[in-house]
């Protein structure tokens, strides 16, 4: 048995054990039976757990990726992560997702029971067509009726703005509907945890802001705590309730863009933070954290 968990395939393993709980301790020896993440001290957790991130220890070779790291992340609450390349960004979504099965370390990861992944690539299957990607798995992993996952697929399209492209090929989508659609196929869903690892990176300016707006206003609808790994200092200004910054898997700065008075400032501690000396001084220009 497998399931789909936007786009991944997930062992009948990871699949039993969000089943049974939802907290996952660190990663898990190799030789572990469930070697495949979310096991260990498993409790059921409601739908206004947070999500709690103790003591993350992760590392390749005798460099910790993560390094020690605490992070917590309260029911629909909206968390982006910036930092240079390398600092653990991606280390820690995948963590969170169970996924890192195979990297060494320590540490206890909570996590809500239903949990959802969207990528920079939208990873649609191309021999699918838009409303089977949305709905594939999604009759094992809620017990919904074949009609009645249809139409809640066709639901979800209709909320990303896709109404009525349900049969047509993923090839047929622009790269930003290609992102609606994987947008539609985590929401239909409902997760308690959106994770999104650079959902709009590969996005050309116009579409990446309109994402912004329609991902701002799916969130109001369903509320899903999300954590986003993201380059782009000012789309964590915008849509992030608390802003993170990484520095070689520790948390270097936290802020709250709707706390903060002055969002110039704002933004040129985060900058700081980052490294970043010869900020661009407009505002409105989008500034992305050099490698
Ligand atoms: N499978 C792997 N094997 C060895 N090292 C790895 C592996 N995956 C990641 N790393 C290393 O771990 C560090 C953190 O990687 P990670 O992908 O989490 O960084 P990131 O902050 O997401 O970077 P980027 O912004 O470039 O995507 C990097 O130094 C990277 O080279």
């Amino acid at each position: 048995m497998a399931q789909d968990l936007g786009g991944l395939r997930r062992s009948a393993a990871e699949v039993r054990a969000e089943e049974r709980g939802t907290r996952h301790s660190g990663a898990q020896p190799q030789s572990d039976p469930e070697i495949l993440g979310l096991k260990g001290n498993h409790q059921a957790d409601g739908p206004t757990d947070p999500v709690v991130v103790r003591d993350l220890v992760r590392a390749y070779g005798d460099a910790p990726v993560l390094d020690h790291l605490d992070l917590r992340i309260a029911p629909g609450e909206f968390v982006a992560i910036l930092g240079r390349s390398g600092s653990g960004k991606s280390t820690l979504l995948r963590a969170l997702a169970g996924l890192d099965r195979d990297v060494p370390g320590t540490g206890e990861i909570t996590v809500p029971r239903s949990v959802s992944v969207v990528f920079q690539d939208s990873r649609l299957l191309p021999w699918a067509r838009v409303l089977d990607n949305v709905v594939l798995g999604l009759e094992a992993s809620t017990g919904l009726s074949r009609a009645e996952a249809r139409r809640a697929g066709a639901a979800a399209l209709a909320e990303v703005g896709l109404a009525g492209r349900e049969r047509a090929w993923p090839g047929e989508l622009s790269g930003g509907e290609q992102q609606r659609v994987s947008l539609a196929r985590s929401l239909v869903r409902s997760p308690e945890l959106l994770l999104a690892d650079e959902p709009f990176g590969a996005l050309d300016a116009l579409t990446r802001t309109r994402m912004h707006g329609l991902l701002r206003d799916l969130l109001a609808r369903h509320r899903p705590a999300v954590l986003m790994v993201t380059h782009d200092v000012d789309e964590a200004i915008v849509l992030a309730d608390r802003v993170v910054v990484l520095d070689v898997g520790r948390i270097a700065a936290e802020r709250s863009p709707a706390d903060h008075p002055d969002p110039r400032a704002l933004r040129a501690e985060l900058l700081a933070a980052l490294g970043v000396e010869n900020a661009t001084p407009d505002p409105h220009a989008r500034q992305e954290i050099p490698a």
